[in-house]
């Protein structure tokens, strides 16, 4: 694992937009298309503000969420609903978005076609994780019923989960199918997160998901 820090959460922003435009650049460059895996939540909205008309051929990448909560896209809650917002705006109108959420009571429900949907793009070629204050990221959260599955070696491509905080069922990429993607970058702001991350080096997963994708991922931080 690698700490890059910003001098503030501009900089980081607009710093991590050049770099995430740059990976999915030079995958373009030889590849067809381009798998870029993003998170959800409260801390990457800036970026996304600043990626989103990065001049790159977007109609050859597919967006995807890290994970989804279950609640429909025009929710409050939706990581859709800030992907469509924030990202998939401007330029970046063009890239193709591949959904983790579809009109059911429960994720179970539509997992198998969710999952058939997005199977054919894998591997990630540009990831980009959040984390919370409790060390989960993506959806793999500490005591969550589905996380032994999500951080399994021979885990399937996505998890339902419920509990470990999560106010609603959520649906996640497990951290093998995020293990595998061929760049791997973790946003967090924040001293609370900064000495959360720092004390995930030396937990079990079960406790401390993060550090389940830690191998060669590159964090950016500013306070
Ligand atoms: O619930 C979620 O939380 C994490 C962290 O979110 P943040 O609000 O603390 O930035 C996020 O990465 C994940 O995609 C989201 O579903």
């Amino acid at each position: 694992m690698k700490i890059v820090e910003y001098a503030d959460q501009e900089m980081l922003a607009i710093d991590l937009a050049n770099v995430l435009a740059g990976e999915l650049t030079a995958t373009l460059e030889h590849e067809d298309r381009a798998l870029f895996v993003v998170p959800g939540g409260s801390t990457p909205g800036p970026v996304f503000d600043d990626l989103c008309d990065a001049d790159l051929d977007w109609a050859r990448v597919d967006v995807m969420l890290s994970d989804e909560r279950w609640v429909p896209e025009v929710h409050v809650r939706s990581n859709t609903r800030l992907i469509r917002e924030r990202l998939l705006t401007g330029r970046a109108a063009k890239a193709r978005y591949l959904p983790l959420y579809a009109k059911a009571e429960a994720p179970e429900e539509v997992l198998p076609e969710l999952e058939a949907n997005i199977t054919p793009d894998l591997p990630i070629s540009v990831l980009l994780l959040g984390m919370g204050a409790d060390m989960h990221t993506a959806s793999m959260f500490p005591g969550a019923d589905g996380l032994e599955e999500a951080l399994a070696r021979n885990a399937p491509v996505l998890v339902a989960m419920r509990g470990g905080g999560a106010p609603e069922p959520r649906v996640t990429l497990s951290a093998r199918v995020l293990n595998e993607a061929m760049s791997k970058h973790l946003i967090i702001t924040g001293q609370q997160k900064r000495a959360a991350l720092e004390r995930a080096r030396g937990l079990p997963h079960p406790e401390a998901p993060i550090a389940a994708v830690m191998s060669d991922l590159i964090v950016h931080w500013a306070e």
